[in-house]
């Protein structure tokens, strides 16, 4: 048996955090022989909550499962961390936009980044779920001093599964035969679903789905609007769907990607395609051998991407100077 590693998770009483936790402790994402301990972080009114969470973990004897720790406390929370998932924050209502809550949570992740870098281990991942999760996670990059910027990530992996189902329903294939699906940008109405670049079977998805009004006019205004369509069928945001692509980001991030494929997560831009750099934005992404993570380069972006890559990046940079206050430096 591996030595443990430790998982935090903030608004571990939350939706998500109740249809990711038990996953996490089954070993469904570090796998069957890795032994998992639980930071469960939540705000003083969730903890008699969160206390029924823990509850649950216990009455699963999930074999994998070692230390639970439910606290309201950061240095606790988030003490000898491997992956921080940073989930807990306010979800949005209907007729908002996840960016409306850029007053409410961001200056949740100043204290946040702040501890992950006072008390998670050497080798800490974090990914930000809580929206707007790219400006968030930029925040939490921003005052984790001295953990490097590569190590923190905000969660586009729902809106590729989105964009993926949606493809496969609508060229009559199984969304596994979808492939090669990057989101651009920003977790928001301004992601770029990147419809040109995907693959079904291998082949472009321009050359099975040939009727372009619908993939410009339909498939991408449905990826962008789907998160606002949940709230508004279910009366909350979407959770199990959420925690699911919370389990995949992690997954794709530690196993080599498949050749010739990626996946989408925002990054810490360096510029590649044009992307303003220091921004979190989504990016096709490939996990290498060793673990470390690379930008797929040369994807063609062509006019039509080009607008749709360039107004999601215009969003970021307004959104970062929203928040400039909460960005030291
Ligand atoms: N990136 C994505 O694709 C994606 C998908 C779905 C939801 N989300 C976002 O995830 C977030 C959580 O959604 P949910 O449905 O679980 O919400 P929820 O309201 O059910 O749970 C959020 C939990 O966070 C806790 N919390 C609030 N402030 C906190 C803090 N400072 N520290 C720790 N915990 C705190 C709350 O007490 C609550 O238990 C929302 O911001 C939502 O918009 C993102
Ligand atoms: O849309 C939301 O506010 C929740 C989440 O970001 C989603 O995409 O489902």
């Amino acid at each position: 048996m591996k030595d443990p590693i430790t998982i935090s998770v903030t608004g571990a009483a939350g939706q998500i955090g109740y249809a990711l936790l038990f996953r996490i402790a089954s070993g469904a994402v570090f796998g069957p022989d890795q032994p998992v301990n639980l930071r469960l972080i939540e705000i003083e009114p969730a903890l008699p909550a969160l206390d029924g969470v823990v509850m649950e973990l216990d009455d699963c004897a999930f074999p994998l499962l070692r230390e639970v720790v439910p606290t309201a406390d950061l240095a606790v929370g988030f003490s000898g961390a491997n992956w921080a998932l940073l989930v807990g924050s306010v979800p949005r209502k209907a007729g908002m936009e996840r960016g409306d809550l850029l007053g409410i949570n961001g200056k949740i992740f100043t204290g946040q980044g702040q501890a992950i870098a006072a008390n998670a281990a050497s080798d800490v991942r974090t990914l930000v779920v809580g929206n707007p999760c790219n400006t968030n996670a930029l925040i939490a990059m921003a005052n984790a001093d001295g953990v490097p910027n590569d190590r923190f990530f905000a969660m586009t992996r729902l809106d590729e599964n989105r964009a993926k189902s949606q493809l496969a329903t609508k060229a009559g294939v199984h969304h596994s035969q979808v492939s090669n699906l990057c989101i651009w940008g920003n977790h928001s109405a301004t992601q770029y679903p990147d419809f040109t670049n995907a693959k079904i079977d291998g082949k472009p998805v321009t050359e099975v789905i040939t009727d372009r009004a619908w993939l410009e006019g339909e498939f991408i205004p449905t990826v962008q609007q789907r998160g606002a369509a949940i709230i508004k069928a279910r009366g909350a945001s979407s959770a199990a769907s959420a925690a699911n692509a919370a389990i995949d980001t992690v997954v794709s991030l530690c196993n080599p990607t498949a050749e010739g494929d990626w996946h989408s997560v925002g990054v810490c831009s360096d510029g590649s395609y044009g992307i303003a750099e220091g921004i979190i934005a989504s990016m096709p992404i490939r996990t290498k051998a060793d673990g470390s993570w690379e930008v797929v380069q040369g994807v063609p972006v062509d006019d039509f991407s080009r607008g749709k890559i360039d107004a999601s990046v215009a969003e970021l940079l307004e959104e970062r100077e929203a928040v400039k206050d909460l960005i030291p430096g």
